[in-house]
């Protein structure tokens, strides 16, 4: 055995010199007959090559393990690259890994594009009279329903040669492929059924070999089919998505206004991104494989069942297709707007689930599971009334559609099969087979069997084709809802992102959205009002409710003000005015043009914290490579953190990249100071401060005051409490007057406001001058019971059941306890 190996391998060892010696050779010659320049230059060029492609990979895999780096750097710290065309770069975890993720952010004008398609749909559709733009009409297959269609997909297909067109396209490359194979199929089910019955047994096995090859392809095809419909899902819910976050979240504000304004979708937006948007996509990629191949099938099939049945069998098939669908689609409930309000009602309760969870810590001490389980439930049971009616519907609608699709379609069928039989003059090709053959009795039968087979498949997929076109009548009517739902939302953010609010006939409301004149001048050094009617908004359409008639007040530079009146007088609404979150509806405001790093900065009422590190906390709305930008460091960042009393954050909890869940970590007063570390870290020229400092100690509230101003900051301040005077140089009183309805502005320290004081003062001493009388009377009293315990002069003992231990505490001792 050992001989015969050895032997082996030196006859290949052999073969391999030789082989080598002859292309050697072959070379070698080619070599010596080449001039010594090519030579020459051919090693060069060798050389260069190699030279560069070692350079390449380097600079590749240098590149690749940087953004590797980075990748995992950026993600630690929760952070994003800005790119020079104003996209972003992210990345996010992936595998062991992170992946790269590059976000273009949606151009301006594709914006003004869209809005015909969203504000202003044509008459025809029937949405609306051109102003507003949600849908009026039910959801439901009609012309409205192909305009909504229309317009998303511009969107999900932006270009012709945009990624999802490519994807589309394969899509569809292989849903024909699949309709070839089912032809292929046919014909070779007929071909085994007739060799087996002719007991061919060569043929039948080849036919079976082949069965199983094309079975394999078929697989395959199918399989791709399926990836390639989640892809297109996906990709489709991708361009959604970012479209609707950058329309959403930018510097007008909508992911305020929408809910707090418009109110067109209700809530929130929340229910329209997460779900209704993925059962569209999902809905809408399906679409093309539930209708679009049914249809080629249809078309194939019956030109194939044409020419082997002959135009009798076609007739009967078509008109068959026209009425079930009549039928079917007179019968079907409007499960378009069925739809719609289960994805509403869905949303009502989710909504509320949220609500508990943002809010656990208050409920848990009011204790107030058993009302928020009532107002779930109840939620709940209408959903679930709401979603048993569909299903009751459904039944009805299902036995309906089975019985004529399954059992009336088969019967049918066999009569259209048995047409070349019983009438080849009617039959086709089939029939004309039929005439011919008029010898063989076997053969005959044979070729019948072998028709009969085929036609019944081609019938099968036929069946299936036109079934799937009539159960997608359903489908269609589902995606009605959610494209409804999908068009709604982003035709209403088109509204508040356009302001586009006509009066309507009949609406006379003073402060309505339709009618807001004022004007916002930003690029002023400063903070001015002007004749400014303070009005919180109604939603959209009803008119918004006066706070204060008209407000005018100037804030310079180094001169801070403090806002101060009672409760929901409007002083918050003041700093919302500012910010654009609520309209100007008269008047003149003035502020300074960004918000944030050299303009203006507000500090809310309830302090936000991010879901991120400790260090986003510090420098939110910044992200870690702002930061880096900005050329600030951790150390700043730490005494940041001290000069707002939080020094001993980093340490105990665990560094700069610790994650918590940091608004159940942090304590009132922390997250307060919290809002004053950020104010401390971007420095903005002006701070609107909403009662910031309401959970912090007065000593810490004095230092931190002192400090923003040091650092040049001026200061805004609304609060109640009147001992923030000390720190600002004008106060703003609201709610002033019999009706609280008016205002003052006025500078601290005035004649005026230290007589104020100097009146508040004696009206204390008057107050304590009583505490000394009633002091006094006490003691009187206090005496006289003690005589009660007197006996010929002598204090009595005290009773027996009174410990030492358990000595009476005197009143006095009482209060000093
Ligand atoms: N988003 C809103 N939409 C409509 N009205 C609102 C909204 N927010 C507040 N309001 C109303 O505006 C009025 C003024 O509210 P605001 O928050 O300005 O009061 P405030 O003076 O700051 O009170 P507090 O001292 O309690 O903070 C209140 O009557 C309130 O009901």
């Amino acid at each position: 055995m050992a001989a015969q190996s050895n032997l082996r391998r030196t006859a290949a060892e052999d073969a391999l010199a030789e082989f080598l010696e002859k292309w050697t050779g072959i070379l070698g010659k080619r070599l010596r007959s080449t001039s010594r320049t090519t030579r020459t230059l051919a090693t060069l060029s060798l050389a260069m090559s190699i030279i560069l492609g070692a350079e390449g990979s380097r600079r590749w895999w240098k590149k690749r393990r940087h953004e590797h780096e980075q990748g995992r750097k950026l993600v630690r710290t929760n952070s994003w690259l800005h790119n020079k065309d104003g996209s972003r770069t992210i990345y996010v975890p992936y595998k062991d890994g992170t992946s790269k993720v590059v976000i273009n952010t949606t151009k301006p004008l594709t914006f003004e594009a869209h809005r015909r398609l969203f504000l202003n749909p044509p008459r025809v559709s029937g949405l609306g009279d051109g102003t507003v733009p949600s849908a009026q009409t039910k959801p439901g297959l009609n012309l409205a329903f192909l305009h909504q269609f229309l317009s998303l997909m511009s969107i999900m297909i932006p270009r012709w040669s945009s990624k999802e067109a490519g994807l589309l396209l394969s899509h569809g490359v292989f849903l024909m492929l699949r309709t070839y194979l089912s032809l292929v199929v046919a014909r070779l089910d007929g071909e085994l059924v007739r060799d087996l019955v002719a007991g061919q047994g060569k043929a039948f096995l080849w036919g079976i070999v082949k069965w199983c090859g094309l079975g394999t392809f078929a697989s395959y095809t199918n399989a791709m089919i399926k990836f390639l419909e989640s892809k297109v899902s996906i990709a489709f819910r991708t361009r959604l998505t970012r479209y609707i976050h950058d329309i959403y979240l930018n510097e007008n504000l909508n992911y305020y206004k929408l809910s707090n304004l418009d109110g067109g979708v209700g809530q929130g937006a929340d229910q329209f991104i997460t779900q209704d948007l993925t059962l569209f996509c999902a809905s809408a990629a399906n679409l093309y494989s539930s209708l679009g191949k049914p249809f080629v099938d249809i078309c194939v099939f019956s030109f194939q069942l044409y020419r082997s049945l002959g135009p009798l069998a076609w007739i009967g098939l078509m008109s068959n297709y026209f009425l079930t669908a009549s039928i079917l689609r007179k019968l079907s409930p409007p499960f378009g707007k069925l739809k719609a309000v289960e994805g509403r009602k869905e949303g009502d309760f989710r909504s509320l689930h949220a609500r508990l969870i943002a809010n656990a810590e208050e409920v848990a001490f009011y204790g107030g599971a058993e009302m928020e389980k009532t107002f779930l439930n109840k939620e709940y049971k209408s959903l679930k009334s709401w979603m048993e009616g569909i299903y009751m519907l459904k039944i009805r609608y299902n036995i309906l559609e089975d019985f004529i699709l399954k059992y009336s379609w088969s019967a049918y069928g066999y009569l259209l099969a048995s047409l070349p039989v019983f009438l080849p003059a009617w039959g086709g090709v089939g029939g004309a087979a039929e005439m011919a053959e008029g010898g063989e009795k076997g053969g005959r039968e044979r070729n019948r069997m072998k028709s009969f087979i085929t036609n019944k498949r081609l019938m099968l997929s036929l069946a299936d084709a036109g079934g799937r076109m009539m159960y997608s009548i359903k489908d269609l009517a589902e995606l009605a809802g959610y494209t409804s739902r999908v068009y709604t939302l982003i035709s209403t953010l088109h509204r508040v992102h356009a302001n586009a609010y006509y009066l309507r006939s009949g609406q006379s409301e003073l402060y309505s959205l339709s009618d807001v004149q004022g004007t916002i001048q930003k690029g002023f050094d400063g903070v001015r009002f002007e004749q400014v009617p303070v009005v919180a908004p109604g939603l959209w359409p009803q008119g918004g409710e006066e706070l204060l008639e008209s407000l005018s007040m100037i804030v310079r530079r180094g001169e801070h003000l403090l806002i101060s009146g009672p409760n929901g007088v409007g002083k918050s609404a003041i700093s919302r005015i500012l910010a654009g979150l609520w309209p100007v509806y008269r008047g003149l405001v003035s502020r300074p043009k960004s918000i944030g790093e050299d303009g203006i900065m507000f500090l809310p009422q309830r302090p936000y914290l991010s879901p991120g590190t400790l260090r986003d906390q510090v420098i939110y709305p910044d992200g870690h490579v702002d930061m880096r930008e900005k050329r600030k460091s951790e150390n700043d960042l730490q005494k940041i953190l001290e000069a707002a009393r939080l020094g001993y954050l980093p340490d105990r909890e665990g560094g700069w990249d610790t994650r918590k869940e940091w608004k159940d970590v942090l304590s009132g007063g922390e997250k307060q100071r919290m809002q004053f570390a950020r104010l401390l870290y971007h420095e903005p020229q002006y701070a609107i401060i909403d009662e910031g400092t309401s959970a912090v100690s007065s000593d810490v509230e004095g230092l931190l005051y002192e400090t923003c101003k040091e650092r040049g900051i001026t200061l805004i301040t609304i609060s109640t409490r009147a001992s923030l005077k000390k720190y600002h140089t004008y106060n703003l009183q609201l709610g002033v007057g019999d009706d609280a309805d008016s205002w003052e502005f006025e500078r601290i320290g005035t004649e005026r406001e230290k007589m104020q004081v100097e009146k508040e003062v004696q009206d204390l001493r008057e107050r304590l001058a009583q505490v000394d009388e009633l002091k006094k009377r006490r003691e009187e009293i206090e005496k006289e019971l003690n005589a009660v315990w007197t006996e010929k002069g002598d204090l009595l003992d005290a009773p027996s059941y009174i410990g030492i231990d358990e000595a009476p505490v005197s009143s006095e001792e009482s209060i000093e306890a």
